[in-house]
C-alpha cells in the first residue's frame, strides 16, 4: 500500500472528484460516514461526547460525523473552534446541515470558552487536518492544551490536530495526543515514525474509495505492507521438490557466552524453510548447537572462544553455500574483524549481516565498500547510529537510511515498531505486524534467522526482507496473543513462525 504525502492527498481528493464523479461535499459525507461506522461498532450511544471542528475541511468532517452521530441518538456536545473568519466551503455547508437538526453548536473564542472534559467523556478531534500549514497557536493551541490535560478517551479525524502529516514538527508543538486516529484510506508517513508514537496512537484505517488510478499512478518512495501483499510475496513448494531446492544456508554466530543467539537463529532459519544448514560456532559452542538444534550441522570453528572462520573438519568455502548469515552474538574480537575482512571479497551473493557483525563495519568502514550487493544489513537504530550519524528528527534519519541503502547497494532493515526496509532503489517499505513483546533479547537473531533461509531459498533480497520482517512480526503477534506481550521470549517468536 502506497503511502502518499500531503500534496498528493490532495490531488487524489481532485482526482476522485473529477473522474468518479463524486460532488466535494459528497465525498465528505462519505468519510464522514466512514469514521461513524468505524466509531458506533466500538463506543456505544451511552458514552457522552465532546466533538471539537475547525473551520476547514477536517472540521467539516467533524460537523458531518456530529449529525450523523445525533441521527443515531449519541449524547453530543459540539464545539466550533472560531479561530479565523475564514471557513471552507464544505465547512460551511455542513454547519448549516448541522444547525437544521440542533440548536446547540458552541464557540470557543477565548480560553474561558474551553469546556471542562470528565474522564469517562469520549473526545472527537476535527481541528485541523492534513491541511496543517503552521504549528498550533492561539485559541487551537489552548483547545489543544485542554484536551491533552482532561482524561478521557480522545479519536482524532483523520490527523491528530497540529500534527504535520509528512514533515517534522518542533519539539515544542503543541500536537493532540489521541488514543485513536482514525484516518481516510491511506496511511501517512508521520503515524510510522516513531518520535510521533503519542501523536497517533493506534491507527486506523476507513476506505472511501478514492480514485484507484491516482493511487497506482502516484510516484512515492513510502510504502506500507498490507498482509496481502506480504502474501503474494510468498513462494509456493513444489511437489516434487527435494531439500536441494531450497537452498544450503551458512550462519556464522555466536561466541563464548553467547552461544545462545546462535541457536536462536539457526532454530529460526531452519523453521523458515531453509533446505540445510551449517552452523559454524566456535568450538564451545560445538556441544550446544548439536544437541539444542540437531537439524543443523555444525562446523566448530577452529578457536575455543570466538569465530575466527578458521573450521577443524573439512569443508566447503562459504562462498559455496546459498548465502551467509553472519553477527547475532559474534562479539568483535580481532580475530572475527579479520574473518569478515577474508571473508567479504570472498561472497558474490548477497548476505544477511546483523548485530557485531554490523559494529565491525561501522568502526571499519572500508568494509562497507566490499559488501555483496543487495546484502541485507539488519540495524537496529543504535547500530544504524554507528554506521552513519546522530540525526535531528525522524525524517532526517529516513533520508539518511535511503542514502545509505543507495550508496552501497544494500538493503537496510531499521529495526522497531514499523520497521523500514529501505531498498538500492530508495524505496522504503514500512513493516505493518510486531508489538512491544519483541523488546526482549534474541528476537533480533531469530530475525537473522528467517532473512538467511528466504534468501537461501532464492528469494530476491528485497522480497526476503519485506517477506521476513512480515512473517517474523506476525509470529510475535502470534507469540503476544498466546503468551502476553511481556511474558513472551525469543523463542516463543520461533514456534510461531508460520508460512502459509
Ligand atoms: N481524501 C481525504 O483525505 C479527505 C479529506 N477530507 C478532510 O479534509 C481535511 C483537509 O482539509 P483542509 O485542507 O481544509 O485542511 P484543514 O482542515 O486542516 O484546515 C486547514 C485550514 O486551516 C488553515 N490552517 C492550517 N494550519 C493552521 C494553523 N496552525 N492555525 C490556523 N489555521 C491553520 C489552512 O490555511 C486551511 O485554511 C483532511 O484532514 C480530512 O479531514 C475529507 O473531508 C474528504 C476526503
Ligand atoms: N515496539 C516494537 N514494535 C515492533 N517490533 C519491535 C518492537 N521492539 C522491537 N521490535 C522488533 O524486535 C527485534 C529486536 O531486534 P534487536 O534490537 O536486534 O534485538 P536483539 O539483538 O536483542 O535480538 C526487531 O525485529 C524489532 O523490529
Ligand atoms: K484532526
Amino acid at each position: 500500500m502506497k503511502i502518499l504525502n500531503v500534496d498528493q492527498i490532495r490531488a487524489l481528493d481532485q482526482a476522485t472528484i473529477q473522474h468518479e464523479p463524486i460532488a466535494p461535499l459528497n465525498l465528505m459525507e462519505r468519510a464522514a460516514q466512514g469514521f461513524v461506522e468505524w466509531f458506533a461498532a466500538r463506543y456505544p450511544n451511552t458514552s457522552p461526547i465532546k466533538i471539537f471542528c475547525g473551520l476547514g475541511n477536517n472540521g467539516g468532517d467533524g460537523m458531518a460525523i456530529a449529525r450523523l452521530l445525533l441521527e443515531r441518538h449519541y449524547t453530543l456536545d459540539i464545539y466550533v473552534v472560531r479561530y479565523a473568519p475564514r471557513e471552507s466551503d464544505d465547512f460551511m455547508h455542513n454547519h448549516r446541515r448541522l444547525k437544521l437538526i440542533t440548536e446547540q453548536v458552541s464557540y470557543i473564542e477565548l480560553s474561558t470558552d474551553i469546556p471542562a472534559i470528565r474522564h469517562n467523556e469520549i473526545v472527537i478531534d476535527a481541528i485541523l487536518g492534513s491541511g496543517l500549514s503552521r504549528p498550533a497557536e492561539g485559541i487551537i493551541r489552548s483547545t489543544i492544551e485542554a484536551i491533552n490535560r482532561a482524561p478521557a478517551t480522545v479519536i482524532s479525524v483523520d490527523i491528530a490536530s497540529g500534527l504535520f502529516a509528512d514533515k517534522p514538527n518542533r519539539p515544542d508543538d503543541v500536537i493532540i495526543e489521541p488514543d485513536h486516529t482514525v484516518t481516510f484510506q491511506l496511511p501517512k508517513l508521520a503515524f510510522v515514525l516513531p518520535r510521533n508514537g503519542r501523536y497517533v496512537g493506534e491507527w486506523h484505517l476507513v476506505n472511501i474509495q478514492l480514485n484507484k488510478r491516482y493511487i497506482d499512478l502516484a510516484p512515492t518512495p513510502y510504502y506500507y505492507t498490507t498482509p496481502h501483499e506480504a502474501r503474494l510475496l510468498l513462494h509456493k513448494r513444489d511437489r516434487f521438490s527435494h531439500k536441494g531446492t531450497y537452498g544450503h544456508a551458512l550462519l556464522l554466530v555466536g561466541s563464548y557466552g553467547k552461544i545462545g543467539a546462535a541457536v536462536l537463529a539457526s532454530r529460526a532459519c531452519l523453521r523458515s524453510g531453509v533446505g540445510l544448514l551449517t552452523v559454524q560456532v566456535p568450538r564451545c559452542g560445538y556441544s550446544v548447537l548439536q544437541t539444542a538444534v540437531p537439524e543443523a550441522m555444525c562446523r566448530p570453528d577452529g578457536h575455543q572462544y570466538v569465530l575466527t572462520g578458521q573450521s577443524e573438519v573439512e569443508s566447503p568455502a562459504p562462498a559455496e553455500y546459498s548465502t551467509v548469515g553472519i553477527g547475532p552474538g559474534i562479539g568483535k574480537a580481532p580475530e572475527t574483524l579479520a574473518m569478515l575482512r577474508e571473508l567479504l571479497p570472498t561472497l558474490k551473493k548477497p548476505i544477511v549481516l546483523d548485530a557485531d557483525a554490523l559494529n565491525l563495519l561501522a568502526e571499519h568502514r572500508e568494509l562497507l565498500d566490499i559488501l555483496p550487493h543487495n546484502s541485507i544489513l539488519t540495524p537496529h537504530p543504535k547500530e544504524f547510529e554507528r554506521l552513519t550519524q546522530p540525526w535531528a528528527d525522524d525524517y532526517e534519519k529516513l533520508n539518511s537510511l535511503q542514502a545509505f541503502a543507495k550508496r552501497y547497494r544494500v538493503v537496510v532493515i531499521l529495526k522497531g515498531a514499523f520497521t523500514a526496509v529501505a531498498t538500492p532503489d530508495g524505496e522504503v517499505h514500512f513493516n505493518s505486524t510486531g508489538n512491544p513483546g519483541l523488546s526482549t533479547g534474541g528476537t533480533g537473531d531469530v530475525l537473522t534467522g528467517v532473512l538467511t533461509a528466504l534468501l537461501a531459498q532464492g528469494y530476491d533480497s528485497v522480497e526476503a526482507a519485506v517477506l521476513g520482517v512480515f512473517a517474523h512480526g506476525l509470529a510475535g503477534d502470534r507469540a503476544a496473543d498466546q503468551r502476553g506481550p511481556i511474558g513472551m521470549v525469543a523463542s516463543d517468536v520461533i514456534d510461531a513462525l508460520r508460512w502459509d
